[in-house]
């Protein structure tokens, strides 16, 4: 093939096309693919289905889906009663797991993963194939630029995780990779290079993601504001991660996006993200890793319940501000080298200094464990088979 009809080709075909996953929790109907199938068509989706099982899910018509074709399909991950019938909207490749399938593929290990939460979505991770993830919720539509053009959230993602990130020092002209900016001066050569960027943190326009105080104090605020600015979080530096509008590289730091326990039965909501995020920015600091916030930019369409939001919310405004201080003082041995060496040494430290904040950090540290062990299970190292009880072994 000539170079150009290659280039052409290569410009034709979106960006890591067979090497990203989008996952999706979901309570609602699926209409909101349609205003992302020109974005969205060519990757594979993760759905995670929740709430009411009879509830049927309306989806756009000219949809059609395919189940289980794990090669080359996308996940829906089902939570809530598995008896729900999901409907997803005709030509999106995917695969539907309910509940019934979580546990049957996780077996007790399944208890690690929340229910009736949007926290159920890391199970999508788990069981992706892919380098990538997009997460995205199911009211986030595709937003406009201030030039009024809709926004490839899923391309600036990319690009986003392509490049590198500037953890060690901060460039005031924020991110140097991209086009039209460069480092400043001052900047030390010998940083120039970066690090690799593990997570890409989009933002919302319309409806902030506010806590619930906030947004029972300010039930009109609307985000209008676009700043087109992309920027590394700096080392030791923790932010709160909203899993809205989120990708990460999977390799990097798939490990450590688990998100808690939440939920169903148990004594807090909506902090499933953050929980992720404090663990992550650790880990990434630790391994030398980056995490980008800014572009993209989503429009969140609607606001959850401020009152259902702040029960959910109560023990986590209380607990975090235990829990600040001690992802602000933890450390992790040089032995940790690997994701999942990191987690689990997490794991101990919270179970030690967290438990006696509350009996459900016990809890929460065994599940953390327990993830780890699913995710092996689910992704044997590489060369190492999947065995029946879980643990892998090289071949
Ligand atoms: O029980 C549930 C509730 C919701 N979902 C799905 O999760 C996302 C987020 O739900 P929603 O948009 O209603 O809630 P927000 O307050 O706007 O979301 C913020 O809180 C975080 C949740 O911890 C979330 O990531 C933030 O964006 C939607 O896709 C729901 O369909 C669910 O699966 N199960
Ligand atoms: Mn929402």
């Amino acid at each position: 093939m000539a170079s150009s009809d290659a280039a052409a080709a290569q410009a034709a075909t979106p960006l890591l096309k067979d090497e990203l996953d989008i996952v999706i929790p979901t309570i609602r109907n699926l209409d909101f693919l349609e205003m992302w199938r020109p974005f969205f068509q060519p990757y594979h989706l993760i759905i995670v289905q929740d709430g009411d099982p009879k509830k049927t899910i309306r989806v756009p018509e000219g949809f059609d889906y395919e189940l289980y074709n794990r090669d080359d399909i996308n996940i829906i991950v089902q939570d809530g009663d598995p008896k729900k019938t999901i409907r997803v909207p005709e030509g999106f490749d995917y695969e539907l797991y309910n509940r019934d399938d979580i546990n049957r593929i996780l077996g007790p290990r399944a208890s690690c993963i929340s229910f009736k939460d949007s926290a159920c979505r890391c199970f999508g991770y788990m069981v992706s194939k892919k380098k990538y993830i997009y997460t995205i919720d199911d009211d986030c539509f595709v937003a406009k630029d201030p030039s009024g053009k809709d926004i490839n959230a899923l391309e600036q993602h990319i690009k986003n995780l392509l490049s590198p990130s500037t953890p060690f020092f901060f460039n005031t002209l924020y991110d140097p990779y991209r086009d039209g900016a460069d480092f400043v001066r001052g900047y030390p050569f010998s940083l120039r290079e970066g690090a690799p960027t593990a997570v890409s943190h989009g933002l919302w326009l319309n409806i902030p993601d506010y806590d619930a105080p906030t947004q029972l104090v300010k039930p009109l605020e609307r985000n209008s504001r676009y700043v087109d600015a992309v920027m590394t979080i700096p080392k030791g530096t923790l932010f709160p991660m909203c899993g809205m509008n989120l990708a990460f590289d999977r390799d990097l730091i798939g490990p450590a996006m688990y998100f808690g326990l939440m939920g169903d039965g148990q004594p807090i909501g909506r902090y499933d993200d953050m929980w992720a995020g404090w663990c992550t920015k650790v880990i990434t600091d630790h391994l030398g890793l980056g995490v980008k916030t800014g572009l993209p930019y989503i429009w969140h369409s609607k606001a959850s319940n401020p009152f259902v939001n702040l029960k959910k919310e109560y023990n986590g405004i209380f607990w975090q501000e235990e829990l600040i201080p001690f992802f602000q003082s933890a450390s992790l041995p040089k032995e940790a080298d690997t994701v999942q060496k990191c987690y689990l040494e997490l794991a101990k430290q919270v179970r030690a200094k967290l438990g006696k904040v509350d009996g459900y950090f016990n809890k929460l540290a065994d599940s953390m464990v327990t993830w780890i062990e699913a995710w092996d299970q689910l992704n044997p190292p590489k060369g190492a088979v999947a065995t029946a009880n879980g643990t892998a072994k090289s071949k």
